[in-house]
């Protein structure tokens, strides 16, 4: 069970994700999590279930063990640079979620020598359903584990080389906006052929959770499991043909190299 002293640090749309997943755990002590941010008001209601909030980063890290940065590509080294006089490179294990910043410029910007990881979780985190891809130079199995943990704790994690920790942004982080983009365009077809909203993003959301799960579950390949929705001659194979004639793989992918270009390095 997880119960890390953790501080994270720039509690905005991912870090608001994480706590809220790691509340929906039960297990997880809320009185070891603190959050912080410039402006507390909208983390009041994880104050009132327990969880600490502070505008000041220093305390923050005080007692903490991990400290979760999860703040802007722009401002996580100059933030981090104020912080690196409170560092305590024997206590604190450091971990960034931010895009694009190598773990050399962090080392950099904090001038000591502590483990610093990055990680690259999703919002889905806030339902426990979080792939968080994690890399690191540090080769301390028992500090491996425990950063694998705290994110097992909101979703699955899997072990990257620091390389590809921009293309997991994207497939992994911005995927997530790529999916609901596909289902708001599911549900809007859904609407045109005669369904409410509600009723249509019902069928929608449960028929993507169910392809995801027979990939998940089957181990399976798309195209293996397409194979068996396709009739010959039948409404499926037209339906995809027209989608691909329209360009619906090769926008999805053109996205992604876009988005991965996009990334500063
Ligand atoms: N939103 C997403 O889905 C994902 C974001 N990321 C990365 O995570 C990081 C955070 O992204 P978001 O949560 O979307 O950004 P955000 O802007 O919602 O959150 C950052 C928070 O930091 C706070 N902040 C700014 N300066 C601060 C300071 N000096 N001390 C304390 N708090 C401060 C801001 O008020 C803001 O609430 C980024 O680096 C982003 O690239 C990574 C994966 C997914
Ligand atoms: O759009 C962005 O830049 C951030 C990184 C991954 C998700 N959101």
């Amino acid at each position: 069970m997880n119960s890390e002293k953790v501080a994270i640090i720039g509690a905005g749309n991912l870090g608001k994700s994480i706590i809220q997943g790691l509340i929906d755990t039960k297990t997880y002590p809320l009185e070891n999590i603190t959050a912080t941010k410039r402006n507390l008001k909208n983390l009041e209601h994880f104050e009132k279930l327990g969880v600490k909030i502070t505008s000041d980063n220093s305390a923050a890290i005080k007692d903490a063990e991990l400290i979760i940065v999860a703040l802007k590509p722009h401002n996580i080294l100059g933030v981090l640079a104020e912080l690196a006089p409170h560092i305590n490179p024997e206590k604190h294990i450091l971990v960034s979620l931010a895009t694009g910043i190598s773990i050399k410029q962090i080392r950099e910007s904090i001038g000591k020598n502590l483990p610093i990881y990055r990680a690259m979780p999703n919002t889905a985190a806030d339902v426990q359903e979080s792939v968080t891809c994690i890399c690191s130079e540090d080769y301390n199995m028992e500090r491996n584990e425990k950063v694998k943990s705290f994110f097992n704790a909101i979703g699955s994690t899997i072990q990257i080389n620091e390389d590809l920790m921009e293309a997991a942004t994207v497939i992994g982080a911005c995927g997530i906006a790529y999916v609901l983009r596909f289902i708001r365009a599911m549900i809007q077809g859904g609407i045109e052929i005669g369904f409410d909203a509600n009723t249509a993003s019902k069928i929608v959301t449960q028929t993507v959770k169910g392809a995801s799960e027979l990939l998940i579950q089957r181990e399976q390949h798309p195209e293996y499991e397409i194979d068996k929705v396709t009739t010959p001659k039948g409404c499926t194979i037209a339906g995809l043909n027209e989608m691909e004639h329209n360009g619906f793989s090769s926008a999805l992918i053109k996205g992604i190299v876009t988005s991965y270009k996009k990334i500063e390095k």
